[in-house]
């Protein structure tokens, strides 16, 4: 292990799902990798395997169902065929995850307390004292005022906001290295999401904590990412450094998800909750996942999976499209010819 690995590593992961109707490629496919200290933002419609990819990363796949291939690596370290009880040791002190839809996570019977001082002597060795101690600071960390006294409250006794911070608290707790957030605002009030993506981002800075980071949003991307990785299908269909995937984006879905973001002034992100892709019949199994919504699709995208190309010769920024790498006319196809040779990829 170098300075130069990365801290994370996700290699051609696959997750997929035993259904009565047969097997769904939930996450098909999906490599990225995180550096020590970066921010990377996990975009995509909703259904595109964002979860399911954080959820294998993590080794919390919840269903017997869901196959989970490929290659997961932790500071150079397999994750995916480790131990169950070094995966318990490296997901609870190493890589903490923040659950998308964690409203019920805090146990209503217990105190915010003793939930946080449970999370705190779980992790370390410390007298009950010295945890309620930690606790008091961690509480105050994530912007709770009078934390000794919100100790002895109940889950129910705070707003949706501060529960949240409540949760990132017990997340703080092993002092991990990683943060796995999925979607950490979706379900709270939108007046209050940019405080806790403040505040998620003041930690990281505060904590030299590294941040895999799930989010519709793309503002969040644009004032956070240092690099993006964009989800279709169980696809990642590109990545790379924030600046140029925002400004040149190289797939014709991103520049898709982008132009709906612009197309509802900005305001909630790219979100196409209501337009979830279907993994069944609509996603071709052979060659480029997007080539039906694509409108510059030719009949080459039938062929083989498009392989990742750097996108206008820079070489950490990809696209999983034929019109990029050695292709030397791609932006003037992807920017003039919207409409190229229409129609002959429909059929499978
Ligand atoms: N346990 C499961 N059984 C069957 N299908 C599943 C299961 N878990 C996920 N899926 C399917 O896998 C696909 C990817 O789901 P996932 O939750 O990862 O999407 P997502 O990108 O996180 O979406 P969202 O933005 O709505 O959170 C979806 O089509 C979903 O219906
Ligand atoms: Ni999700």
């Amino acid at each position: 292990m170098t300075d130069t690995d990365p801290l994370l590593s996700v290699d051609d992961l696959h997750a997929h799902i035993a259904t009565a109707d047969g097997t769904v490629r939930a996450v098909d496919g999906v490599s990225f990798d995180v550096q020590r200290g970066e921010t990377v933002c996990l975009v995509g419609e909703s259904g595109s395997g964002k979860t399911l990819t954080c959820d294998s990363i993590t080794g919390l796949v919840s269903s017997s169902q869901v196959d989970v291939s490929g290659s997961v690596t932790f500071e150079g370290e397999e994750l995916l065929s480790a131990g169950e009880r070094r995966l318990r040791s490296i997901r609870g002190n190493r890589i903490a995850y923040l659950f998308q839809n964690a409203q019920n996570a805090l146990d209503p019977v217990y105190t915010v307390g003793d939930q946080l001082v449970e999370a705190i002597t779980f992790h370390r060795d410390v007298s009950d004292g010295t945890a309620r101690e930690r606790a008091i600071d961690l509480l105050q960390t994530v912007g709770l005022s009078r934390p000794a006294e919100r100790l002895d409250a109940y889950p129910h006794e705070f707003s949706d906001g501060m529960r949240q911070r409540v949760l990132i608290a017990i997340a703080l707790a092993a002092e991990p290295d990683l943060l796995i957030a999925d979607e950490p605002t979706s379900a709270l009030d939108v007046t209050i999401q940019s405080r806790i993506i403040d505040l998620i981002d003041d930690l990281r800075r505060e904590r030299d904590l590294t941040l895999l980071l799930v989010t519709h949003d793309l503002r969040v991307v644009a004032s956070l990412a240092d690099r993006v990785v964009v989800m279709y299908a169980g696809n990642a269909v590109e990545r790379g450094p924030v600046e140029a995937v925002l400004e040149q984006p190289g797939h014709p879905y991103t520049q898709s998800l982008f132009r709906s973001f612009v197309g509802q002034g900005g305001t909630n992100g790219p979100d196409r909750r209501t337009e979830t892709v279907g993994r069944d019949g609509s996603i071709p199994k052979e060659g480029c996942c997007f080539r039906r919504e694509c409108p510059h699709a030719v009949k080459a995208c039938r062929g083989d999976e498009p392989p990742f190309e750097p996108v206008a010769g820079v070489e950490d920024h990809r696209a999983a499209c034929i019109y990029h790498g050695d292709r030397k006319d791609a932006r003037t196809v992807l920017d003039t010819a919207p409409q190229l040779d229409r129609g002959v990829t429909d059929d499978d």
